[in-house]
C-alpha cells in the first residue's frame, strides 16, 4: 500500500499542496483530477521522486520513502511525451532499460508484454513511424519490462483520439489488473478519470475536495466544488450527445 501523510509544497512561498493525505491500495488504479495548476504533477513528481515535499510521509508497505532518491524507489513514470528514443526501433526500445538490470525481467515476460500491448507487428518499426497509441503502447512496454513497483502516468490519454483512447484505456486496466500493479494516473479529463479508475483523487488548488470511488463522486459529490468542475462537465457533455442524436438536451439538467 502507497500511503502520503499531511504532504505539503510551496513554490516561492505559494502553498501548492496543502495537506494531502490518501492510501492507495496495492493493485489499485486511481486518477488525480483537477484544473490545470491546481498540483497534480507536482504530487506525482512527489510520489516519483524528483520533487521534494516541505513536510510530510512517503510510505510504500510501511517503509518511509520521503528521503529515498528516485531510483531506489521501484516507481516508474511513462511521461506524457513518451520520452522514445527516435534512433533506436521498437523492440530496442522497449528492452532498453534492462540493458542496466539484465534479468529483471526473463524473454518470455517481455515476449508477453508485446503481445499484450499489441505490438509484435511494429518491432522492426522506428519511432518516427508510428501513431499516437502506438507510441503510447511502446511507452507503456517499456516502463513495464522494468517491473515498477507502482506505475505513474502523466496524461496518457491526451494526446489520443476517440477510439484509440479508448483501446490505450483497455490495455491500462488490462495490464494493472493482470500485473495487479499500483496505478496512478494525472488527467484533467473527469470521464477519463471515473470511467478508468477504481478511485479518483480530485484536487481543487492543491487541497482534496474528494478522494472516493467514480459511483459515490457521481452519486454523492462532497462538496460544491465536484458538482460544479467535475459533474458539469460530464452534463454538458451528455447534453450535446443527446441533442446531437436528437434526443433533446432536456433529459439531463447541469447540476
Ligand atoms: N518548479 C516550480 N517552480 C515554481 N512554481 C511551480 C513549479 N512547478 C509548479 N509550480 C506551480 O505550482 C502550481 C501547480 O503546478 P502543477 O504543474 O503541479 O499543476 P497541474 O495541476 O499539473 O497543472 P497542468 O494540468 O496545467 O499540468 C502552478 O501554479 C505552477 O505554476
Amino acid at each position: 500500500m502507497l500511503e502520503l501523510k499531511h504532504i505539503k509544497k510551496s513554490y516561492d512561498g505559494m502553498p501548492v499542496l496543502r495537506d494531502i493525505s490518501i492510501q492507495v491500495g496495492d493493485g489499485e488504479i486511481v486518477s488525480i483530477l483537477g484544473p490545470s495548476g491546481c498540483g497534480k504533477t507536482t504530487l506525482l513528481n512527489l510520489i516519483l521522486g524528483i520533487t521534494d515535499a516541505d513536510e510530510g510521509q512517503i510510505l510504500y508497505n510501511g517503509e518511509d520513502l520521503t528521503h529515498t532518491v528516485m531510483e531506489k524507489r521501484g516507481f516508474n513514470i511513462v511521461f506524457q511525451d513518451y520520452a522514445l528514443f527516435p534512433n533506436l526501433n521498437v523492440y530496442k526500445n522497449i528492452i532498453y532499460g534492462l540493458k542496466n538490470r539484465p534479468g529483471i525481467s526473463a524473454r518470455e515476460e517481455v515476449e508477453e508484454l508485446i503481445d499484450l500491448l499489441g505490438l509484435r507487428e511494429h518491432l522492426d518499426k522506428r519511432i518516427d513511424q508510428l501513431s499516437g497509441g502506438q507510441k503510447q503502447r511502446v511507452a507503456l512496454a517499456r516502463t513495464m519490462v522494468m517491473k515498477p513497483r507502482i506505475l505513474l502516468l502523466d496524461e496518457p490519454l491526451s494526446a489520443l483520439d476517440g477510439v484509440i483512447k479508448e483501446s490505450i484505456k483497455d490495455r491500462i486496466r488490462t495490464i494493472a489488473k493482470e500485473y495487479h500493479l499500483t496505478t496512478i494516473i494525472v488527467t484533467h479529463d473527469p470521464e477519463e478519470a471515473l470511467t478508468l479508475s477504481d478511485r479518483v483523487l480530485i484536487i481543487d488548488q492543491g487541497s482534496i475536495s474528494q478522494y472516493a470511488q467514480p459511483a459515490e463522486i457521481i452519486c454523492r459529490p462532497q462538496n460544491d466544488f465536484v458538482r460544479k468542475f467535475i459533474l458539469n462537465q460530464l452534463e454538458i457533455k451528455r447534453n450535446n450527445i443527446y441533442a446531437l442524436f436528437g434526443g433533446g438536451a432536456a433529459r439531463g439538467k447541469a447540476v
